[in-house]
């Protein structure tokens, strides 16, 4: 278990390029097994569970090159399906959540799909009803081996397209059935598709590899099955969720710091919500500019009644950056409600803030009251352990403006999906150190 060591009351200074996105990078590198030909991908992020999903697919046969430090050309010219039903692929299929989104395209190309219970943070319960009820839309068989916690969809004579209505928005299960669809024959609409400019570019990397999506960045998508992919050459977005994370931790430290390229566009409600918490946030260019802030005043409804600030899916608020809000609104001036409606078990690392001196109150698993301390008493530094990714860099962001030196342990919850963050940290002021 590696551990983080983090004196805290550095002001950052600086600028920083947001690495490639992690729920991006997943999708499009399972997509990679719908064609025989050579797909390039660029800015991938060099984190753990990307890191295991290219593994995976090794593993699976597929031809992996490294052209550059991000860029990967990935040919699924030769794919050893046995692989699914080793004891390996039970392990390693089920250390990250990424890894389902490879049964869509396995299904629709090799008629055969299958994946032990994903793994990823711990954050409440997580069901996979969607995929496979898309899937069993589509004509595939479904069995479940309660005993192995292992999935399996087969589909011998091919899937046919068909109309169906999602039970919920869900990303990776959206991702899931599109990428099942595109070899369907015939035309599958889906309704209540999730949105999120990560599967707006999955579908528009599927349209240059030859399918027929319409309706993207829409709730309802239709898709003209067709009869083969080809190759194509894409770069993923940078990671928003990233970007917000860099936010919040100039807001903290109360730093003035620049997040390049950040593809404005793609970014739906986060700067609205930061500002929200009043963190001044200036767009030049496709760049994010934070002046250094020694004081953020939440805004109030217009009706003078607290703030709330919770998720849905996009174009609503991200959950992933839930956890980063709460840790910022510690130090605002004035009061906000974080209600965090997706995930049950997301919250409780709140403990931790209130043992640093915070003033929270969790109402129940999903809902926080912060009342802001406006930087008049600083959080004290502790040691601690990183339950789930968001909640280890939001522990981060509170050490960082912490009085004193902090320890953070399983920082593996970080390094999941945050590409040298100690390295970068260090190159903006941070003084940070990775200790084992
Ligand atoms: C690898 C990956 O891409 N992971 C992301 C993906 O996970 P993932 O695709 O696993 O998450 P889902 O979108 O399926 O669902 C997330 C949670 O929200 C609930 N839910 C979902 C949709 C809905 O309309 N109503 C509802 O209540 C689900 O029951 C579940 O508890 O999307 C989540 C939601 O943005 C993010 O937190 C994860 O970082
Ligand atoms: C919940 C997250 O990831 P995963 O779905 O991979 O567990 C996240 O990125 O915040």
């Amino acid at each position: 278990m590696a551990t983080f060591k983090i004196e805290g009351g550095h002001k950052l200074k600086g600028s920083i390029t947001p690495q490639g996105a992690k729920n991006e990078a997943l999708q499009v590198i399972c997509a990679v097994l719908l064609t025989s030909e050579k797909i390039v991908i660029s800015n991938v992020p060099n984190i753990i569970d990307v890191n295991k999903l290219i593994f995976i697919l090794g593993e699976l046969g597929v031809k992996i090159e490294k052209l550059a430090a991000d860029t990967y050309s990935f040919q699924a010219d030769e794919i050893n399906i046995k692989y699914l039903e080793s004891a390996e692929f039970k392990r390693d299929g089920s250390s990250l959540r990424g890894s389902i989104m490879i049964v869509g395209p396995l299904l629709a190309r090799f008629g055969k799909g299958y994946i032990p219970r994903p793994g990823g943070d711990k954050i409440g319960r997580r069901r996979l009803d969607t995929h496979f009820e898309g899937f069993i839309n589509l004509g595939a068989k479904f069995r479940y081996r309660k005993e192995e916690r292992f999935y399996g969809v087969e589909a011998p004579e091919g899937l046919k397209g068909t109309d169906m209505l999602l039970d919920e928005a869900s990303v990776t299960g959206t991702a899931n059935i599109v990428m099942a669809a595109v070899l369907a024959k015939g035309v599958t609409t889906i309704y209540n598709a999730a949105c999120e400019p990560y599967l707006q570019e999955l579908c528009k990397m599927l349209n240059s590899m030859g399918a027929k999506i319409s309706g993207v960045s829409s709730n309802f998508l239709t898709i003209e099955g067709v009869e083969r992919l080809g190759g194509c050459e894409l770069r993923i977005l940078p990671d928003m969720i990233e970007i917000g994370s860099w936010i919040g931790m100039a807001a903290m430290t109360k730093s003035e710091l620049t997040i390049k390229d950040v593809s404005w566009k793609d970014l739906g409600q986060i700067p609205r919500v930061f500002k929200k918490l009043g963190i001044n946030l200036e767009r030049k260019g496709d760049d994010i500019f934070i002046p250094a802030q020694e004081s953020y005043e939440i805004q109030n409804y217009i009706d003078g009644s607290i703030l709330t600030i919770s998720d849905a899916p996009w174009p609503g608020f991200t959950p992933d950056l839930l956890s980063i809000v709460l840790v910022v609104a510690t130090q605002a001036k004035g009061s906000v409600l974080i209600h965090q409606k997706m995930f049950e078990s997301r919250l409780f690392f709140v403990d931790k803030l209130i043992d640093m001196g915070a003033q929270v109150i969790l109402c129940d698993p999903h809902r926080a009251t912060v009342i802001g301390m406006n930087h008049q008493s600083t959080l004290k530094a502790t040691t601690m352990v990183s339950p789930d990714i968001r909640a280890g860099i939001s522990l981060l962001i509170a050490a960082l403006s912490a009085k004193g030196t902090s320890i953070i342990h399983n920082i593996e919850q970080i390094d999941r999906g945050y590409q040298n963050i100690d390295e970068r940290l260090r190159a903006i002021g941070a003084k940070i150190e990775r200790i084992e």
